[in-house]
This record gives structure tokens, sequence and C-alpha cells, in this order.
């Protein structure tokens, strides 16, 4: 128990029953889950393929992931006949709800009417679906009508319910695109995000058989950041943890940021009443940021109505005053942010890697990127677009999913018209709807005798050609490694060849670049060795992928899950660029947090409207309180008073959120007191950098 105080202490031993660590940020909560995990292997006796951790971003799960694994290194376990023998970590469940839905729904896979290989779809896909059921080019209306799907999914709704319960046309129409929709993911054989939890939940739910299996082999639970999960969630952790309800939640209600999601901070009341045994211990002592950065936090925080009482205090000392800087524009903002990092570093002697830039929405990062590129700094991109959501990822990946599943119909689209080889929309729609009265799938389709009639020659020989490639990949694809049929894929499209077609040379390049490195990617997942854990447990850890050699279909089954970011070495000294929403859970040791204006920090949907809506203006106070609590030794916000917004250039207030935080006692120096522009002193300091 070094390294950890009173409370801490007392939620790592906690056995007897379930457990709620409530407490605001830098606490120790997360670290209260990982020396949990250790606590339980090395004292009590649990193997790690009993204990699964879950928390909401890849890179929190990465993080944790890579916590554990330094505590637990070298050590031995402590089972009863297993003794001594090295702690197999790869066998540990340590992972976002998605991924731990994912391992469950293909292993359960028969009993929700699927193929154990079923596709996984984005939210593009899906959109994309709604879209061409409504026949509407309208992308807000098909976007509510997402959304409202998406609720009702997680809210566990049947489209039934959602019908019954609409209050007007509109909602009406929303259910009924909710139905078809439904039936159209199950003839792809695909599911989307939100089924991956609500779907082992149901099934949790209906299945006794099935629960008892899983709970049998998940014997304790341990979740992070619980003021986030919808109910879903909610239902899936209940499930999973049973009458035993050995289960460790932990908190914090003031970083719930997650409501337009459907999360709910309900369940922060419901948890203690479903367990009235619920033991809840509270962490007063921030360990993370220093006395000004927590009197800020708490400060803004204090605005919002209070749930739960929470002291916080730090023994860090009052640390750097918090400046605050006014821009003239983004474009100033983003040099002057840079200037006064570059000179931060040099002065603190401190790494790139010590900093990170926050901001609420992803559009604001463009501008940080080009002048970082400029200025030849590193720097790392997350919470944005991710690799996955390039168009050329998202070609080959149509094609792995395809392989996967010949039923995915979305795949087989993209795969036969991109590059394109023959096969024209005339053919696609007579195809499309033979399929659809046949009720197969288009791969299917291509096959039968019938379609001879339908089609000419001419139109059918591509289509089977094309069919009879993909089909010999599927055979291999079960037995062999990964890394001979992605070459051999590759060669069989000449993808290459069409991006250089399509494209002009530079978007081309970069756009092959990009697909090298997926491949090169997949193809290390695909090739590391087995650890020499024990007995394989046919399940895996993390992301669906456990650390073993990986055949193709095993890689494909877990593509659509993964994002670039987690798997790639990273630049071990670089600025993290991210969204204050994909900064949950991380710190950093200096934080410059950007675009604090109205319209944007509060975001413009929650201050426009009229009366501002109170929920959402909390909400954004969270996130704020959030993004304050990153940092842990100096925090340094700025915002313009222009910015170009769709082509117009608007007036800006500065945030409500920086009154809040009482600065003003010891005003900060600003950076428009300086007659240089930042361009200038950015240059002037690469003067005094270089010899
Ligand atoms: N008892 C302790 N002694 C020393 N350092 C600690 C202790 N507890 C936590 N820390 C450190 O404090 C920092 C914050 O801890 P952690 O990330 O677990 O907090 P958290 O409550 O999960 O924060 P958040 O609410 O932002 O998720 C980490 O760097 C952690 O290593
Ligand atoms: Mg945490």
């Amino acid at each position: 128990m070094s390294g950890m105080n009173a409370a801490q202490a007392e939620a790592v031993r906690y056995l007897d029953g379930p457990c709620l660590v409530l407490a605001g940020a830098g606490s120790g909560k997360t670290r209260v889950i990982t020396q949990k995990i250790a606590h339980l292997i090395q004292a009590k006796g649990f193997e790690p393929k009993h204990i699964a951790a879950v928390t909401f971003t890849n890179k929190a799960a990465t993080e944790m992931r890579e916590r554990v694994g330094k505590l637990l290194e070298g050590k031995t376990l402590t089972t009863p006949g297993k003794e001594g023998r090295k702690v197999p970590v790869n066998q540990l469940t340590v992972c976002t709800f998605h991924s731990l839905g994912v391992q469950i729904l293909r292993q359960e896979a028969e009993h929700v009417g699927l193929k154990p290989q079923f596709s996984i779809i984005d939210a593009d896909d899906c959109f994309s679906l709604i879209q061409e059921q409504i026949g509407s080019t309208d992308k807000g209306q098909v976007r509510r009508i997402q959304n409202e799907i998406s609720l009702w999914k997680n809210a566990m709704k049947t489209p039934e319910q959602a019908a019954a319960d609409a209050l007007d046309a509109d909602q009406h129409q929303a259910a009924i695109v909710y139905r078809n929709y439904v039936a159209t993911l199950n003839a792809y054989q695909a599911v989307d995000f939100d089924d991956l939890i609500r779907m082992p939940a149901l099934l949790f739910a209906s299945n006794e058989q099935v629960r008892d299996k899983w709970q049998n082999r998940l014997r304790y639970l341990l979740i992070d950041e619980y003021q986030d999960t919808n109910a879903c969630q909610y239902q899936l952790v209940k499930l999973l943890a049973g009458r035993r309800a050995a289960f460790t939640a932990v908190g914090d209600d003031d970083q719930a940021i997650y409501g337009w999601r459907g999360a709910t901070l309900e369940n922060l009341a419901q948890l203690q009443v479903d367990f009235p045994q619920l033991h809840v211990i509270k962490l007063e002592q921030n360990y993370r940021s220093t006395v000004r950065i927590l009197t800020a936090a708490n400060s803004v925080i204090a605005n919002n109505p209070k749930l739960f009482e929470k002291k916080l205090w730090s023994e860090h000392g009052m640390g750097d005053s918090i400046t605050v800087t006014s821009c003239n524009d983004e474009e100033h903002e983003a040099e002057s942010t840079i200037f006064r990092m570059s000179a931060h570093r040099f002065e603190r002697r401190a790494q790139w890697r010590d900093y990170a830039v926050l901001y609420r929405g992803n559009f604001q990062a463009r501008i940080f990127e080009q002048i970082l590129r400029r200025e030849r700094i590193p720097y790392v991109l997350s919470g944005g677009q991710s690799f996955f959501d390039k168009a050329e990822i998202k070609d080959l990946c149509a094609y792995l999913r395809l392989i996967g599943n010949a039923d995915d119909d979305p795949a087989f689209i993209r795969a036969v018209t991109t590059p394109r080889r023959g096969v024209g929309s005339a053919t696609l729609e007579t195809l499309g709807a033979f399929a659809g009265q046949a009720k197969v799938s288009l791969f299917e389709a291509v096959y039968m005798g019938a379609i001879e009639a339908k089609l000419s020659d001419r139109q059918l020989e591509p289509l089977r050609a094309f069919c009879d490639f993909i089909q010999r990949l599927t055979d291999r694809a079960q037995k062999e490694v990964a890394s001979v049929l992605l070459d051999e894929l590759m060669e069989g499209i000449h993808y290459e060849a069409y991006l250089y077609d399509a494209f002009d040379e530079r978007a081309a390049r970069s756009k092959w670049g990009n697909v090298l490195e997926f491949f090169d990617w997949l193809k290390r997942k695909g090739t590391k060795v087995a650890d020499e854990g024990e007995e394989a447990t046919g399940y895996d850890t993390a992301d669906g992928l456990a650390d073993e050699g990986k055949n193709l279909l095993q890689l494909v089954q877990t593509v659509a899950l993964m994002s670039m970011l987690e798997g790639k070495e990273e630049d071990p000294d670089a600025v993290r660029l991210s969204t204050v929403h994909a900064s949950k859970g991380l710190e950093y040791p200096h934080v410059f947090l950007v675009g604090c204006e109205e319209g944007i920090m509060p975001h413009k949907g929650s201050s426009d409207d009229e009366p501002p809506d109170d929920a959402r203006i909390e909400e954004e106070r969270r996130l704020m309180y959030v993004a304050i609590t990153r940092a842990q030794r100096s925090l340094h916000l700025s915002w313009c008073k222009k910015r170009k917004r769709a082509r117009e250039t608007v007036v800006c207030e500065p945030s409500r959120f920086i009154k809040e935080m009482h600065l003003d006692e010891a005003p900060p120096p600003t950076a428009e007191e300086a007659p240089m522009t930042p361009k200038d002193r950015l240059a002037s300091l690469k003067a005094l950098l270089t010899p």
C-alpha cells in the first residue's frame, strides 16, 4: 500500500461488497483502480483472467494497462496451486466498454442472431444508411435522426416503444427510420457502436446461462469514469456483477461530460438504490495540481449545483500564476501560444511532451497543426479525425470487412467500386433490387443462377471476378498469417496505381503513405509472438487483441474499434493537441487551454438558446473543470477577440468561465503588452536558441 493515503488504501482493500469512490479530479481514483488490480492478484489470489477494468477512451485504457503492467512486472501469482508462476498480465481485461462489448458479442454471437464475424459499422456508415433511407440531402435532419436513434438505443428502447412514445410527427418518422435501420443492420450482419453495449446487456438480461458464464469469468469488475456511464452501460455492469456485486466504481460527478450521449448522472444515485450495501469512499487530497490551479477549478465548478459535497486540497504549493492572453484572432492565438510555449519550455528546460494544447472543438486544431509543423515542433493529435476515418483507410477496411463477413453490403459496395473495376451504378442497382427480393446479401446474389437473367455477361463478369478474389482471400484468411495476405490484397486491387490516377501527386503520396503505415501496423499486430502465459483462455485483453499471433480474420474483426494513435509508437517527445473530451483522465505538466470564448467554451448551442439552457451550461462548466484540472504545474488560457465562422468574422467575448475562476486578484501579465508580433517573437526566440 505504499504511495496510497488512508482513504485510498481503504478503497483498495475493501472487498466485502460493492464500492464507490466518489472524488474530485486528480485525487487518485484511477490509481485506486490500478493498485486494486495488483492487490487482487498479489494478496487475494485472483487470476488476471478473472478481473476486468473498463474505462472510456482508448487512450485511458492504454494508459491504465501500462500502469498495471508496471505494477505487476516480475510478480508471481498467489492463486492456490499456481503460486510462483509469472503473472500473465495479458490475460487481464483492461479496455473500453465498447471493446468489452465486442468480446462478449463475438463469443455469444449465435445467441443474438449474429455470425461471430459480424461487422461493426461506424458513425459515418450509420449516417449514410439513414440518409439513404429517408432520401434526404438535409444533413442536419439526418444527424438529428441518427442522434435520436442512438439515444433510444442507449435507453434500451425498441423501435416499437419509440413509436409508441413519439410526441410529434418528427419523432414518429424517426421511430420508423429506427425500425428499418435495425432491420437493415440485421440483414448486413452488422452492428453499430451502440449495439456493442446494448446487445450484450439485453443478452445477459434474457439468458441466464450466458450470464452465469460471464459472471463466473469476470469475477471482479473495476469501472473508471463511472459518472459518464449511460443506462446501457450501467445495465451491463449490473448484470455482469450479479448478486455477488463484486465491483469498484470510481467517478466524479463534476466531470460528467457526456450528457449529450445519454450518459446520466442518475446512474450515480441509482447505484445506491440498486446496491443498498454500497460502500462509499471519498478522497480529498489532490496529488496532481498546484493550489492555484485547484482553486481556480474549484471556483468554476462552485457555480454548478452540488450533488455531493466534496472538498479538495493540495500540498503542491501555490505554483505559477494562471495566465490569460487575449488575441486578435485564431491565427494570432496559435502563433502566440506556440511562442509562449517555446519560451516556457526554454526557461524551464522542459520537454515538448510536458505540454498540451486543449480546445473545445476539433476544428480549432488545424491552425495549431500548421504552425507547429512550420516550426518543426513535434506534436501528436488525439481526439481528432481518427486514422480510420480517412477515406483511403476506410477503403481498405471495406475490403477487410468483406473478407471477414461476405454479407456486409456497405463494405461490398465500397470495395467493389473503389478502385473502379467496371461495375457501374446501374449494375449495382439491379443487383441490389435482386438481392433484396431474394433476401440474400449482394455477395451471395452475384453467384445465384437467377441473376444471369437480370445482368448481361459484361456486367456480371467483373462482379464475379471480384467475388472470386475476395473468396480466395477469405478461405486463406483463417489459416495464414496476415502479412502475406495483406500484400496480396494490395497487389490484387492495384490500390497504389488507383491513388495516383485519382488524385494529384502530392495527395496520392500522402494517402499511399497512410496505407503503408496502416498495413505495417496491422502486420505488427498480426505477428506479435504469444506471451508465455499459461493456458489459453480464448478471450483476450484490451482492445480485443491479445498479444498473440493473429490471422487476418481475427485482425479484421477488431479493426473497426481501433484507433491508429494507440497502436502506433508515438513520438516520445511531442506536444499533445487534444480536445478537452479526449483529455479526460489524463494529466500534463503544462496546459494551454485555447479558445476560451463565449460561443466556443461554453459552446455556442448552449449559450444562444433563449433562455439559456441551464443543464447545458452546467455541462460546459464541467467540461471547463475537466480542462483546468488536467494541468499539473502551469495553466495558460487564451481567447480571441475575433474569429472566423463560416466565412464571416464574428466579434467574441471572453468566456464567462474565466471570470468564474476569480483570477483578477493578481492580474497576470498579458501577451498584448508586447509590441512585437508573435511571429517576430518566434523569430527572436529561434535566434536565441540557435547559437
Ligand atoms: N497517494 C498518492 N501519492 C502520490 N501520488 C499520487 C497518490 N495518488 C495519486 N497520485 C498521483 O496523482 C495523480 C492523479 O491521480 P489519478 O490520475 O489517479 O487521479 P484521478 O482521481 O483518477 O483523476 P481524474 O479525475 O482526472 O481522472 C497521478 O499522477 C497519480 O500518480
Ligand atoms: Mg482518473
